[in-house]
Protein backbone atom coordinates (compact mmCIF):
# COMPACT_ATOMS: atom_id res chain seq x y z
CA UNK A 1 0.00 0.00 0.00
CA UNK A 2 1.38 3.40 -1.09
CA UNK A 3 1.08 6.62 0.98
CA UNK A 4 -1.16 9.56 -0.17
CA UNK A 5 -2.30 12.62 0.60
CA UNK A 6 -5.80 14.47 -0.06
CA UNK A 7 -6.58 17.71 -1.48
CA UNK A 8 -9.58 19.20 -0.49
CA UNK A 9 -10.21 22.72 -2.07
CA UNK A 10 -14.28 24.14 -0.84
CA UNK A 11 -14.33 27.70 -3.10
CA UNK A 12 -16.97 29.53 -3.61
CA UNK A 13 -18.53 27.90 -6.36
CA UNK A 14 -16.42 24.63 -6.44
CA UNK A 15 -15.08 21.71 -4.86
CA UNK A 16 -11.83 20.91 -6.43
CA UNK A 17 -10.03 17.85 -4.61
CA UNK A 18 -7.11 15.52 -5.12
CA UNK A 19 -4.61 12.35 -4.35
CA UNK A 20 -1.38 13.30 -4.61
CA UNK A 21 2.12 10.66 -4.01
CA UNK A 22 3.33 11.11 -0.21
CA UNK A 23 6.84 12.69 -1.00
CA UNK A 24 8.39 16.08 -0.91
CA UNK A 25 7.85 16.45 -5.11
CA UNK A 26 3.65 15.79 -4.36
CA UNK A 27 3.44 14.23 -7.60
CA UNK A 28 -0.47 14.31 -8.68
CA UNK A 29 -2.00 10.62 -9.14
CA UNK A 30 -5.35 12.26 -9.75
CA UNK A 31 -8.03 15.19 -9.25
CA UNK A 32 -11.30 16.25 -9.94
CA UNK A 33 -13.66 19.37 -9.61
CA UNK A 34 -17.32 19.64 -9.04
CA UNK A 35 -18.75 22.81 -9.47
CA UNK A 36 -22.07 23.16 -6.92
CA UNK A 37 -23.37 26.95 -7.98
CA UNK A 38 -23.51 28.42 -4.25
CA UNK A 39 -25.24 25.69 -2.52
CA UNK A 40 -23.74 23.66 0.07
CA UNK A 41 -21.16 21.30 -1.31
CA UNK A 42 -21.46 17.57 -0.98
CA UNK A 43 -19.01 15.99 -0.29
CA UNK A 44 -19.71 12.75 -2.15
CA UNK A 45 -17.31 12.78 -5.15
CA UNK A 46 -14.23 12.59 -3.33
CA UNK A 47 -15.65 9.83 -1.21
CA UNK A 48 -16.56 8.28 -4.27
CA UNK A 49 -12.51 8.77 -4.80
CA UNK A 50 -11.15 7.45 -1.93
CA UNK A 51 -13.67 4.17 -2.63
CA UNK A 52 -12.05 3.82 -6.18
CA UNK A 53 -8.28 4.22 -4.64
CA UNK A 54 -8.51 1.65 -1.60
CA UNK A 55 -4.76 0.99 -2.70
CA UNK A 56 -4.03 4.13 -1.54
CA UNK A 57 -3.28 5.01 2.63
CA UNK A 58 -3.99 8.45 2.86
CA UNK A 59 -1.89 9.92 6.01
CA UNK A 60 -3.02 13.20 5.07
CA UNK A 61 -5.55 15.26 4.11
CA UNK A 62 -4.88 18.97 3.35
CA UNK A 63 -7.41 21.49 3.41
CA UNK A 64 -7.45 24.28 1.54
CA UNK A 65 -8.90 27.50 4.42
CA UNK A 66 -9.61 30.67 3.04
CA UNK A 67 -9.21 32.96 6.24
CA UNK A 68 -6.73 32.62 8.84
CA UNK A 69 -7.43 35.99 10.83
CA UNK A 70 -4.57 37.43 12.85
CA UNK A 71 -2.87 34.15 14.10
CA UNK A 72 -2.64 31.86 11.27
CA UNK A 73 0.28 32.90 8.84
CA UNK A 74 1.49 29.21 8.26
CA UNK A 75 -0.14 25.85 7.52
CA UNK A 76 -1.15 23.91 10.59
CA UNK A 77 -2.17 20.69 12.14
CA UNK A 78 -6.56 21.12 12.48
CA UNK A 79 -7.26 20.20 16.17
CA UNK A 80 -10.73 21.14 17.86
CA UNK A 81 -8.75 24.59 19.03
CA UNK A 82 -8.22 25.22 15.77
CA UNK A 83 -11.66 24.67 14.16
CA UNK A 84 -13.05 26.67 17.66
CA UNK A 85 -10.96 29.51 15.69
CA UNK A 86 -12.02 29.38 12.53
CA UNK A 87 -15.66 29.30 13.64
CA UNK A 88 -14.99 32.67 14.88
CA UNK A 89 -13.43 33.57 11.81
CA UNK A 90 -16.77 32.90 9.87
CA UNK A 91 -18.15 36.77 10.16
CA UNK A 92 -14.99 37.19 7.66
CA UNK A 93 -15.50 34.69 5.03
CA UNK A 94 -19.28 33.76 4.78
CA UNK A 95 -19.70 32.42 2.04
CA UNK A 96 -16.57 29.98 2.08
CA UNK A 97 -15.76 29.28 5.52
CA UNK A 98 -19.00 27.02 7.03
CA UNK A 99 -18.41 25.06 3.48
CA UNK A 100 -14.95 24.29 4.39
CA UNK A 101 -15.53 23.80 8.44
CA UNK A 102 -18.02 21.54 6.78
CA UNK A 103 -15.46 19.52 4.33
CA UNK A 104 -13.35 19.39 7.18
CA UNK A 105 -15.89 17.75 9.38
CA UNK A 106 -17.10 15.36 6.71
CA UNK A 107 -13.61 13.97 6.14
CA UNK A 108 -12.34 14.23 9.57
CA UNK A 109 -15.54 12.01 10.46
CA UNK A 110 -14.59 9.28 7.46
CA UNK A 111 -10.63 9.42 7.42
CA UNK A 112 -10.18 9.85 11.30
CA UNK A 113 -6.98 8.21 11.17
CA UNK A 114 -4.90 10.85 8.78
CA UNK A 115 -3.59 13.96 10.12
CA UNK A 116 -5.42 16.78 8.71
CA UNK A 117 -3.77 20.26 7.58
CA UNK A 118 -5.24 23.51 7.36
CA UNK A 119 -3.71 25.65 4.54
CA UNK A 120 -4.62 29.84 4.43
CA UNK A 121 -5.15 31.32 1.42
CA UNK A 122 -4.42 34.74 3.63
CA UNK A 123 -0.42 33.06 4.79
CA UNK A 124 0.96 34.17 0.88
CA UNK A 125 0.31 37.56 2.32
CA UNK A 126 2.09 37.47 5.55
CA UNK A 127 5.34 39.26 4.19
CA UNK A 128 3.46 42.62 3.00
CA UNK A 129 4.13 45.86 4.90
CA UNK A 130 2.32 46.96 7.70
CA UNK A 131 1.10 50.18 5.06
CA UNK A 132 -0.40 47.51 3.03
CA UNK A 133 -2.61 46.05 5.38
CA UNK A 134 -4.11 49.30 7.00
CA UNK A 135 -7.65 50.51 6.31
CA UNK A 136 -7.94 54.34 7.14
CA UNK A 137 -9.70 53.87 10.04
CA UNK A 138 -8.93 54.53 13.91
CA UNK A 139 -6.54 51.97 15.53
CA UNK A 140 -8.51 49.98 17.79
CA UNK A 141 -10.02 48.52 14.62
CA UNK A 142 -6.95 47.43 13.44
CA UNK A 143 -6.13 46.35 16.81
CA UNK A 144 -9.20 44.30 17.09
CA UNK A 145 -8.14 42.29 12.99
CA UNK A 146 -9.80 44.83 11.36
CA UNK A 147 -6.97 44.90 8.53
CA UNK A 148 -6.26 43.86 4.99
CA UNK A 149 -5.98 40.19 4.49
CA UNK A 150 -5.89 38.89 1.35
CA UNK A 151 -7.01 35.92 -0.03
CA UNK A 152 -5.85 33.46 -2.69
CA UNK A 153 -2.59 32.85 -1.20
CA UNK A 154 -2.43 29.20 -2.07
CA UNK A 155 -3.16 30.16 -6.18
CA UNK A 156 -0.72 32.74 -5.68
CA UNK A 157 2.39 30.67 -4.02
CA UNK A 158 1.72 28.08 -6.84
CA UNK A 159 2.37 30.97 -9.45
CA UNK A 160 5.90 32.32 -6.99
CA UNK A 161 7.39 28.99 -7.53
CA UNK A 162 7.11 28.53 -11.27
CA UNK A 163 8.38 32.50 -11.62
CA UNK A 164 12.22 30.84 -11.46
CA UNK A 165 11.30 29.00 -14.69
CA UNK A 166 10.06 32.22 -16.31
CA UNK A 167 13.01 34.43 -15.78
CA UNK A 168 10.63 36.25 -13.29
CA UNK A 169 12.38 35.45 -10.14
CA UNK A 170 13.82 39.09 -9.58
CA UNK A 171 11.08 40.44 -11.40
CA UNK A 172 7.99 43.13 -10.30
CA UNK A 173 4.82 41.25 -11.44
CA UNK A 174 1.08 41.49 -11.06
CA UNK A 175 -0.62 38.09 -11.01
CA UNK A 176 -4.22 38.02 -11.54
CA UNK A 177 -6.28 35.63 -10.75
CA UNK A 178 -9.38 35.48 -12.66
CA UNK A 179 -11.75 32.50 -11.40
CA UNK A 180 -15.25 32.94 -9.45
CA UNK A 181 -13.59 34.90 -6.95
CA UNK A 182 -10.82 37.17 -8.89
CA UNK A 183 -8.35 39.45 -7.08
CA UNK A 184 -4.78 40.21 -8.30
CA UNK A 185 -1.32 40.56 -6.09
CA UNK A 186 1.70 42.28 -6.86
CA UNK A 187 5.07 39.89 -6.09
CA UNK A 188 8.04 41.09 -5.86
CA UNK A 189 11.27 38.66 -5.70
CA UNK A 190 8.90 35.91 -5.34
CA UNK A 191 6.85 37.69 -2.08
CA UNK A 192 3.63 39.06 -1.77
CA UNK A 193 4.04 42.97 -1.75
CA UNK A 194 -0.15 44.11 -1.70
CA UNK A 195 -3.31 42.45 -3.61
CA UNK A 196 -6.73 44.05 -3.71
CA UNK A 197 -8.76 42.09 -1.94
CA UNK A 198 -8.83 43.10 1.66
CA UNK A 199 -10.67 42.42 5.15
CA UNK A 200 -12.86 39.54 3.53
CA UNK A 201 -12.55 38.20 0.17
CA UNK A 202 -15.34 40.84 -1.31
CA UNK A 203 -12.72 43.89 -2.19
CA UNK A 204 -10.71 44.93 -5.24
CA UNK A 205 -12.00 43.31 -8.57
CA UNK A 206 -15.66 42.59 -9.88
CA UNK A 207 -16.08 38.80 -9.45
CA UNK A 208 -18.97 36.01 -10.74
CA UNK A 209 -21.42 37.33 -8.46
CA UNK A 210 -19.69 39.73 -6.15
CA UNK A 211 -19.78 43.06 -6.42
CA UNK A 212 -15.58 43.81 -5.84
CA UNK A 213 -14.92 47.61 -4.29
CA UNK A 214 -18.10 49.64 -4.07
CA UNK A 215 -17.98 52.97 -2.53
CA UNK A 216 -18.83 52.64 1.16
CA UNK A 217 -21.05 55.37 0.83
CA UNK A 218 -23.45 53.06 -1.42
CA UNK A 219 -24.14 50.62 1.90
CA UNK A 220 -25.25 53.69 3.96
CA UNK A 221 -27.42 54.51 0.90
CA UNK A 222 -28.66 51.29 0.84
CA UNK A 223 -29.75 50.60 4.19
CA UNK A 224 -31.07 53.85 5.09
CA UNK A 225 -33.10 54.36 1.76
CA UNK A 226 -34.21 50.67 0.91
CA UNK A 227 -33.99 49.68 4.38
CA UNK A 228 -31.76 46.76 3.98
CA UNK A 229 -29.99 44.62 6.81
CA UNK A 230 -26.70 43.48 7.00
CA UNK A 231 -27.86 40.14 5.70
CA UNK A 232 -29.75 41.72 2.67
CA UNK A 233 -26.71 43.73 1.60
CA UNK A 234 -24.23 40.70 2.36
CA UNK A 235 -26.85 38.49 -0.28
CA UNK A 236 -26.47 41.53 -2.98
CA UNK A 237 -22.95 42.20 -2.41
CA UNK A 238 -21.81 38.25 -2.62
CA UNK A 239 -24.39 36.74 -4.51
CA UNK A 240 -26.14 39.06 -6.72
CA UNK A 241 -23.63 41.28 -8.15
CA UNK A 242 -20.98 41.04 -10.24
CA UNK A 243 -20.64 39.62 -13.79
CA UNK A 244 -24.22 37.93 -12.84
CA UNK A 245 -26.09 41.13 -11.42
CA UNK A 246 -24.69 43.38 -14.21
CA UNK A 247 -25.62 40.76 -17.06
CA UNK A 248 -28.59 39.70 -15.60
CA UNK A 249 -27.91 36.24 -17.32
CA UNK A 250 -25.02 34.37 -15.98
CA UNK A 251 -22.09 34.35 -13.67
CA UNK A 252 -19.73 32.51 -16.00
CA UNK A 253 -17.83 34.28 -18.14
CA UNK A 254 -18.20 31.60 -21.06
CA UNK A 255 -21.63 32.51 -21.26
CA UNK A 256 -21.05 36.14 -21.52
CA UNK A 257 -18.59 36.05 -24.11
CA UNK A 258 -20.47 34.05 -26.56
CA UNK A 259 -23.60 36.01 -25.67
CA UNK A 260 -24.77 39.19 -28.10
CA UNK A 261 -27.12 40.19 -25.27
CA UNK A 262 -25.44 43.85 -24.76
CA UNK A 263 -25.94 43.42 -20.89
CA UNK A 264 -23.57 40.56 -21.22
CA UNK A 265 -21.01 43.00 -22.85
CA UNK A 266 -21.76 45.56 -20.83
CA UNK A 267 -20.42 43.07 -17.85
CA UNK A 268 -17.71 41.50 -19.63
CA UNK A 269 -16.37 45.45 -20.24
CA UNK A 270 -16.62 46.57 -16.75
CA UNK A 271 -14.99 43.35 -15.53
CA UNK A 272 -11.97 43.83 -17.43
CA UNK A 273 -12.01 47.81 -16.88
CA UNK A 274 -12.06 47.40 -13.46
CA UNK A 275 -9.47 44.41 -13.08
CA UNK A 276 -7.40 46.75 -15.00
CA UNK A 277 -7.91 49.15 -12.06
CA UNK A 278 -6.88 47.19 -9.87
CA UNK A 279 -4.00 45.96 -11.57
CA UNK A 280 -2.93 49.77 -12.27
CA UNK A 281 -3.27 50.56 -8.57
CA UNK A 282 -0.79 47.77 -7.83
CA UNK A 283 2.43 49.42 -10.13
CA UNK A 284 3.41 51.89 -7.50
CA UNK A 285 4.25 49.76 -4.25
CA UNK A 286 6.38 47.71 -7.13
CA UNK A 287 8.11 50.48 -8.76
CA UNK A 288 7.11 49.43 -11.75
CA UNK A 289 5.97 46.61 -13.57
CA UNK A 290 8.16 43.57 -15.04
CA UNK A 291 5.15 41.26 -16.96
CA UNK A 292 1.49 40.56 -16.05
CA UNK A 293 0.32 36.88 -15.39
CA UNK A 294 -2.72 35.80 -15.70
CA UNK A 295 -4.05 32.61 -14.15
CA UNK A 296 -7.85 30.82 -13.01
CA UNK A 297 -10.66 29.50 -14.95
CA UNK A 298 -11.25 32.89 -16.76
CA UNK A 299 -7.33 33.99 -16.66
CA UNK A 300 -6.30 31.16 -18.25
CA UNK A 301 -8.62 30.16 -20.37
CA UNK A 302 -10.14 33.50 -21.73
CA UNK A 303 -8.61 35.33 -24.92
CA UNK A 304 -11.08 38.20 -24.47
CA UNK A 305 -10.27 39.05 -21.25
CA UNK A 306 -6.41 38.71 -20.97
CA UNK A 307 -6.39 40.75 -24.39
CA UNK A 308 -8.77 43.56 -23.12
CA UNK A 309 -6.68 43.65 -19.52
CA UNK A 310 -3.66 43.91 -21.73
CA UNK A 311 -4.25 46.64 -23.83
CA UNK A 312 -5.34 48.55 -21.03
CA UNK A 313 -1.85 48.58 -19.37
CA UNK A 314 0.24 48.05 -22.57
CA UNK A 315 1.80 51.19 -21.54
CA UNK A 316 3.32 49.46 -18.04
CA UNK A 317 4.50 46.24 -19.61
CA UNK A 318 4.19 44.22 -23.23
CA UNK A 319 5.23 41.07 -21.19
CA UNK A 320 2.14 39.02 -20.55
CA UNK A 321 2.30 35.11 -19.62
CA UNK A 322 -0.39 32.90 -18.43
CA UNK A 323 0.23 30.29 -15.96
CA UNK A 324 -1.79 27.59 -14.96
CA UNK A 325 -2.89 27.79 -11.18
CA UNK A 326 -2.16 24.73 -8.88
CA UNK A 327 -3.75 25.13 -5.22
CA UNK A 328 -3.71 21.79 -5.15
CA UNK A 329 -0.12 20.92 -5.65
CA UNK A 330 0.50 24.02 -2.76
CA UNK A 331 -2.25 22.03 -0.41
CA UNK A 332 0.00 18.23 -1.16
CA UNK A 333 3.06 20.52 -0.69
CA UNK A 334 2.25 22.00 2.66
CA UNK A 335 1.00 19.29 4.10
CA UNK A 336 3.79 16.85 3.49
CA UNK A 337 6.25 19.49 5.11
CA UNK A 338 4.03 19.76 8.19
CA UNK A 339 4.12 16.53 8.24
CA UNK A 340 8.08 15.75 7.97
CA UNK A 341 8.90 18.39 10.42
CA UNK A 342 6.19 16.98 13.24
N1 LIG B 1 -13.02 28.71 -21.64
C1 LIG B 1 -13.38 29.65 -20.76
N2 LIG B 1 -13.59 30.93 -21.16
C2 LIG B 1 -13.96 31.88 -20.28
N3 LIG B 1 -14.15 31.66 -18.98
C3 LIG B 1 -13.96 30.42 -18.52
C4 LIG B 1 -13.56 29.35 -19.36
N4 LIG B 1 -13.44 28.24 -18.60
C5 LIG B 1 -13.76 28.61 -17.34
N5 LIG B 1 -14.08 29.90 -17.28
C6 LIG B 1 -14.50 30.70 -16.13
O1 LIG B 1 -13.78 30.33 -14.98
C7 LIG B 1 -14.64 30.42 -13.82
C8 LIG B 1 -14.20 29.46 -12.76
O2 LIG B 1 -12.84 29.66 -12.47
P1 LIG B 1 -12.13 28.81 -11.37
O3 LIG B 1 -10.75 29.30 -11.24
O4 LIG B 1 -12.31 27.35 -11.64
O5 LIG B 1 -12.99 29.27 -10.13
P2 LIG B 1 -13.18 28.69 -8.67
O6 LIG B 1 -11.94 27.93 -8.29
O7 LIG B 1 -13.31 29.92 -7.83
O8 LIG B 1 -14.43 27.87 -8.70
C9 LIG B 1 -16.03 30.08 -14.35
O9 LIG B 1 -17.00 30.76 -13.64
C10 LIG B 1 -15.97 30.51 -15.80
O10 LIG B 1 -16.60 31.77 -15.92
C1 LIG C 1 -10.98 33.73 -1.88
C2 LIG C 1 -11.90 33.41 -2.99
O1 LIG C 1 -12.58 34.27 -3.49
O2 LIG C 1 -11.90 32.14 -3.41
P1 LIG C 1 -12.72 31.53 -4.67
O3 LIG C 1 -12.27 32.27 -5.86
O4 LIG C 1 -12.29 30.08 -4.71
O5 LIG C 1 -14.16 31.73 -4.38
MG1 LIG D 1 -10.88 29.10 -6.73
Amino acid sequence: MSDAILTVNVGSSSLKYGLFAYGPEGRKLTSGNAPFDLKAPDFSPVMTLLRDHKDLRVRAVSHRVVHGGIHYSAPVIITDDVIRDLDRLIPLAPLHLPSELAGIQALGDSLADATHVACFDTAFHATQDPLARRFALPERFYQEGVRRYGFHGLSYASIARRLPGLGLEKARVIVAHLGSGASACAISNCKSVATTMGFTALDGLMMGTRSGSVDPGVLIYLMREHNMDADAIDRLLSKESGLKGVSGLSNDMRVLTESDDPHAKLAVDLFCYRAAGEMAGLIPVLGGLDSIIFTAGIGENSDTVRKTIADYLHWATPVIHTVETDEESMLALHAFDILEDA
